[in-house]
């Protein structure tokens, strides 16, 4: 339990690079074990999620040192894996658990795996039902939960399939399952979703071919060891982006953020409820990356539908601390997705909005969000929890900068799942000791 701090009256000042992006930190360590020779991976995020996909792949034989904030990793290709000495620990991770089931979908031993409490309660059969077609074999806890096997088999066939859910991470589960089958796998997409592992196949030396939402991929010869450099996390970047611009005064610049165009919702979001976000040292390096300047400015409402979440999925329930700060309605609908995140995400903002004094009432698919009165704290203080939600735990410490009264964080340790130095790169935008 932490007290959480307001902001000073001189508002976030400052510049900060914040660490390495979760979804391309994963990746980087799926692909450098499966290609032959060497992978090195600059900045890459050492936070809680990634650790557990870094576990896994030791425990399944391959050899990875950490230096520093590079990792290297000597790959062994897809048919050298070694057949795991325990059960496979995915943590808190649905990036690890899903993307996972596709790579070790056609290993010749079985592999139990199994998660956290929250984990546990997320599907799976979005990913086991598409890889089951394709011949994989999964026993899961009613038919659809951690804990489960990932069993023995050794023949994978392509289909064509048609997702019902934008989501990267069954895309990405699809794609290397597709990269060890017969014949083609076809995927489609009803939204475009983040393209990090698309990306990455090819950077590696892997051929797929993209066709708007739609994916074709056959079996891919021996990948190529690489040379990653991983860009800061935009879904991490976004909480000092909402930070600097409902805390008068403020004028931050966060460095080297990845800007995908398939991730970069909350840029877009943002600048359509007025927010002037500079972008500058734009470059390309397999990933977009710039650098952005943002400052304290008033927000209007806006209307958020379906086509608006996959590319800021993530970011929504820092969002919806935005909009309670904007003039005006905001209403997000078509983010029934959110429901099975690390927690039920739509009951867990509303929560926390409701208990700072916003008006704010519930969808199945979102939430609606009546902005611009001051956050305050019931009877001069309120404690919150983050229920163990990482980025619930990070919108709370945002939230408190703006607070009238106190803010004590409950369960502030789940910030490590994405984002272990948060509350010490918070501080370092806030100088000055003045408390306003
Ligand atoms: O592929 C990825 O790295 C991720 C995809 C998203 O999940 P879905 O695929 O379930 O939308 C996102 O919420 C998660 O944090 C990371
Ligand atoms: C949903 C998230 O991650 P994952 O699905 O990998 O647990 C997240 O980081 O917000």
């Amino acid at each position: 339990m932490i007290k959480l701090q307001s902001a000073p009256i001189s508002g976030l000042q400052g510049e900060l690079m914040v660490p390495g992006d979760k979804s391309i930190s994963h990746r980087a360590l799926m692909f450098g074990a499966i290609a032959q020779g060497q992978t090195v991976v600059d900045r890459f995020l050492a936070s809680a999620d990634v650790y557990h996909t870094m576990g896994v792949l030791q425990n399944l034989g391959v050899q990875i040192k950490e230096q520093g904030d590079q990792l290297i990793i000597e790959g062994r290709g897809l048919e050298h894996f070694h057949a795991p000495k325990t059960a496979l620990d995915m943590g808190n991770s649905g990036t690890s658990t899903r993307l996972l089931m596709g790579l070790l979908a056609k290993q010749p031993f079985d592999m139990p795996f199994f998660g956290d409490e929250s984990l546990s309660k997320r599907p799976l059969k979005r990913v086991s039902q598409p890889l089951q077609a394709m011949g994989a074999h999964f026993q899961l806890t009613d038919g659809d939960y951690l804990p489960g096997i990932i069993q023995a088999n050794n023949q994978l066939q392509g289909i064509h399939y048609e997702m019902p859910v934008a989501s990267a991470q069954v895309k990405s589960a699809l794609i290397f399952a597709g990269m060890q089958a017969e014949g083609t796998t076809t995927i489609v997409s009803p939204l475009a979703s983040r393209d990090h592992t698309e990306r990455m196949l090819q950077k590696f030396g892997g051929r797929i071919e993209l066709d708007g939402n739609t994916i074709r991929i056959e079996k891919q010869p021996l990948l190529q060891g690489q040379h990653v450099v991983v860009p800061a996390d935009i879904s991490s970047a976004a909480f000092f982006m909402v930070a600097a611009l409902i805390t008068p005064n403020s004028n931050i610049t966060l460095k080297g953020v990845g800007i995908n165009p398939t991730r970069d919702g909350i840029l877009r979001l943002l600048k359509k409820m007025g927010a002037n976000i500079e972008m500058v040292n734009r470059h390309d390096d397999q990933e977009p990356v710039a650098d952005l300047i943002i400052k304290y400015q008033p927000l209007h409402g806006i209307e958020i539908t379906a086509a608006d979440i996959p590319a800021t999925v993530d970011e929504l329930p820092i969002l919806a601390l935005a909009a309670s700060q904007a003039q005006g309605k905001t209403t997000i609908s078509g983010a029934q997705e959110l429901r099975v995140k690390e927690t039920d995400r739509i009951d867990a903002v509303v929560r926390v909005l409701s208990r700072l004094g916003v008006s704010v009432s519930e969808k199945p698919d979102g939430m609606v969000i009546e902005g611009g009165k001051p956050l305050v704290a019931h009877d001069q203080a309120v404690a919150l929890s983050s229920n163990g939600d990482h980025r619930i735990a990070m919108m709370i410490a945002v939230a408190a900068l703006i607070t009238k009264g106190e803010v004590t964080l409950i369960d502030e340790d789940a910030m490590a799942i994405s984002y272990p130095t948060f509350m010490a790169d918070l501080a370092q935008l806030m100088p000055n000791e003045e408390i306003k």
